[in-house]
């Protein structure tokens, strides 16, 4: 088969260039030609026409991409968006879900950990002093202590993983298996760990800044012969705006990126076209979510900053410039450097160049955090806004994008002048500190003193596996089950950590745990009917272990800001509570890789064994005083650890002659009365249901 074309490809072919390089600028060639191959000039009625003759092009086999990764997805977008100044990604607004199921370490550990050394060679950082000599258990308490509820947002946590990757050497982030030892690498040493997939994050701290406005255009109207009219250089866009949404699908905090900037609106064309404005950079959060606004300058110290304070001065010197900087006038015929020259300038033809505004201005336009991350900030002023968004659909425009810079056609002419030469550059987008906390929503709030059985028991009723420990303070954030029933119902019940008394005076972080109650529309008070008797084995333990051997988390304690008097105290009280028999569980603690944190935790918090209504009493207590509409949500009581009391029937009638509320006595860790307590939780969630699950 020959096939001839039109001389009008002459010009083409009479290049030597091969085959290829034909197909590729005869793009207007049909698809066919793919399968052809250049093999002369005739001349057919003396017009040159070209001969194709059929043949397969890429006869080498294509390179094959490696099979996609699970992570795969996950770090092709980070990296996107990491190259292109976390502007907005296409993916980034579709599978949310995937960016919120996926660990997201590799891509931000990298670039931090990158980052973090280049920038820090000379002075060492906190960081680097914490590889030195790895962080102790009650260091990591007192990382903890930074954060009201105590967890790592994803920057953070990214950070420790990478970290932990780094460390080790053999930490393969891209895989579960690497994901799981960084985490226990990350975890061994006390440093911040990532919240895990599906795991409720209630807190983050981001960076916030509208997109930079487009610049105008300088522009003319040609009237040929290198002649031209008057300016017709349009104005530039409007830069994107950062907005916070609720949403109802969304049901956590996980996932939020670090810093989220609007897109940088357009240049403005010629022919006095505006430029397009920049996208919007929307972040749903799930209904219930407080948002707290800062100013960009006003964060104004760390708990716990350390060496990397003066790395953080300069950033935060950095933030210091006004929200909306006036608008800047400059003339291409000025001389202000070429780059910006090259940029506004345009011929005396009115030749228009596609200004490459939006990267030069979006890329590198991305603020900077401080080097220990956004997590840390302390805000020593009050918000300058505080709102909470209540219903799904809600939107907070968090950051306006700034607005556009004029094109020349928007300034004077003056008869018998020249057509104005200037225009404007866009102004850059407002720029603040937000702080987002949300609420869980949960049928059913385990509240209850530390230690007495909730975690056990939220492991036991449903599928979730809460983290167990036969000390206080075992868990540091709420963690969400679902019961389900024979007939298809569900409940989500929520373990919620321990409050102790004091705790609406944000004694042991309370504040923290307590809003979470407010969430939840049933209460299910967990009490222990032994009376605290293993608590109170174990504040003998703690405090016989700190008056001898524990001297160690004594100290490391004392580094923290002033605990020793409170120390003193808790130390007064077990001793009142000290029924003996507390060495070998101190013993045994002892062995703990986390002692110092738990020990350094009873010490601040003091654990006193309580019997049960007097546990029932400190709670409603609590919650009265954090809120009192709290007390009138549906609520029972679950007497726990039935098989450690050593008088069930006694420790019950009192339970009953202190409360009205309906008590279900049951052994979380031996599976005893489950059932009746499934059932009777469902009675109290949804009146009117019920049934035998037994
Ligand atoms: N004998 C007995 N021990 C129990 C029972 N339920 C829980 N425990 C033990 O009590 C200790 C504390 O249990 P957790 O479930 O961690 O208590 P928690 O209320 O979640 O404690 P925090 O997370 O610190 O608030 C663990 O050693 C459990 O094994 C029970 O029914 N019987
Ligand atoms: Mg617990």
């Amino acid at each position: 088969m020959v096939t001839k074309f039109s001389p009008r490809f002459i010009a083409l072919l009479t290049k030597p260039a091969g085959t290829v390089l034909l197909l590729q600028a005869c793009q207007s060639l049909p698809p066919l030609t793919s399968l052809l191959r250049f093999t002369g000039i005739v001349f057919d009625n003396s017009e040159p026409c070209f001969v194709f003759q059929p043949h397969v092009l890429h006869q080498q086999p294509r390179p094959q991409p490696p099979p996609p990764s699970r992570l795969a997805p996950v770090t092709a977008i980070c990296q996107t968006v990491l190259r292109s100044g976390y502007q907005r990604h296409p993916l980034l607004d579709g599978p949310r879900r995937l960016l919120r199921e996926m660990p997201i370490t590799v891509p931000f550990s990298t670039s931090r950990s990158h980052r973090n050394d280049s920038s820090s060679s000379s002075t060492p950082t906190t960081r680097d002093a914490s590889r030195a000599s790895p962080y102790s258990g009650v260091a990591k308490l007192q990382q903890r202590s930074r954060n009201d509820s105590g967890h790592a947002t994803v920057a953070e946590a990214a950070t420790a993983g990478g970290r932990a990757m780094d460390d080790n050497g053999g930490g393969d982030l891209r895989t579960d298996a690497g994901y799981r030892q960084s985490r226990r690498a990350a975890a061994r040493e006390g440093k911040p760990v990532m919240p895990q997939r599906g795991q409720f994050v209630d807190w983050a701290q981001l960076r916030v800044r509208g997109g930079r406005g487009g610049p105008g255009r300088v522009a003319y109207e040609p009237v040929g012969r290198g002649r031209h009219l008057g300016a017709s250089g349009g104005s530039g866009g409007g830069g994107g705006d950062v907005i916070i949404r609720a949403n109802n699908s969304t049901t956590s905090l996980y996932g939020i990126l670090p810093v989220l900037v609007g897109s940088a609106g357009s240049a403005g064309g010629a022919g006095g076209r505006t430029g397009a404005r920049g996208a919007d950079r929307v972040l749903d959060v799930p209904v219930g979510t407080m948002v707290r606004i800062w100013q960009a300058s006003a964060a104004g110290n760390s708990a716990e900053a350390g060496d990397d304070v003066e790395d953080w001065g300069d950033a935060v010197a950095d933030y210091g410039h006004p929200v909306h900087q006036e608008a800047e006038i400059f003339s291409s015929s000025e001389d202000e450097g070429e780059s910006e020259a090259d940029f506004h300038s345009a011929s005396d033809e009115g030749e228009q160049r596609e200004g490459d505004g939006r990267s030069r201005f979006a890329i590198g336009d991305r603020p900077p955090l401080p080097p220990h991350g956004a997590a840390n900030l302390r805000f020593t002023s009050p918000p300058i806004v505080e709102v909470e968004l209540t219903q799904a659909g809600q939107v907070l425009v968090v950051a306006r994008g700034g607005s556009g810079g004029r094109g020349n056609q928007a300034f004077p002419s003056l008869a018998g002048r020249p057509a104005p030469s200037e225009c404007e550059r866009g102004t850059p987008g407002q720029e603040f500190w937000v702080r987002l906390e949300t609420r869980l929503l949960a049928d059913v709030g385990f509240v209850g003193l530390p230690n007495a059985g909730k975690s056990t028991l939220l492991s036991a009723i449903t599928a979730a596996r809460a983290k167990v420990g036969s000390y206080a303070f075992t868990t540091i954030r709420p963690q969400l089950g679902t019961i389900l029933y024979g007939d298809g119902s569900r409940l989500i019940t929520a373990d919620i950590p321990g409050l102790v008394q004091g705790a609406h005076a944000n004694r042991g972080r309370g504040n923290a745990f307590l809003r979470h109650i407010e969430r939840c529309r049933c209460m299910a008070f967990v009490l222990d009917l032994s009376g605290g008797e293993s608590t109170a084995h174990h504040a003998a333990g703690f405090q016989q272990s700190h008056t001898g051997a524990g001297a160690g988390g004594d100290g490391a304690a004392g580094r923290g800001r002033g605990p020793d008097t409170r120390q003193r105290q808790t130390r007064s009280h077990a001793a009142a509570g000290n029924d003996g028999d507390g060495a070998g569980v101190a013993a045994a603690h002892g062995n703990d890789g986390d002692d110092g944190g738990e020990a350094a935790a009873k010490a601040l918090i003091g654990v006193v064994p309580l019997p049960p209504a007097e546990q029932l009493r400190v709670l409603q207590e609590e919650l009265r005083m954090y809120n009192p509409e709290l007390l009138a949500a549906p609520a029972l009581v679950v007497a726990n650890k039935l098989d450690r009391c050593s008088e069930p029937r006694v420790a019950l009638r009192d339970l009953m002659a202190a409360t009205p509320l309906p008590i279900v006595p049951v052994s979380a860790a031996h599976s005893v009365g489950l059932n009746r307590l499934k059932d009777a939780l469902r009675v109290i969630v949804r009146p009117g249901t019920g049934g035998s699950e037994t």
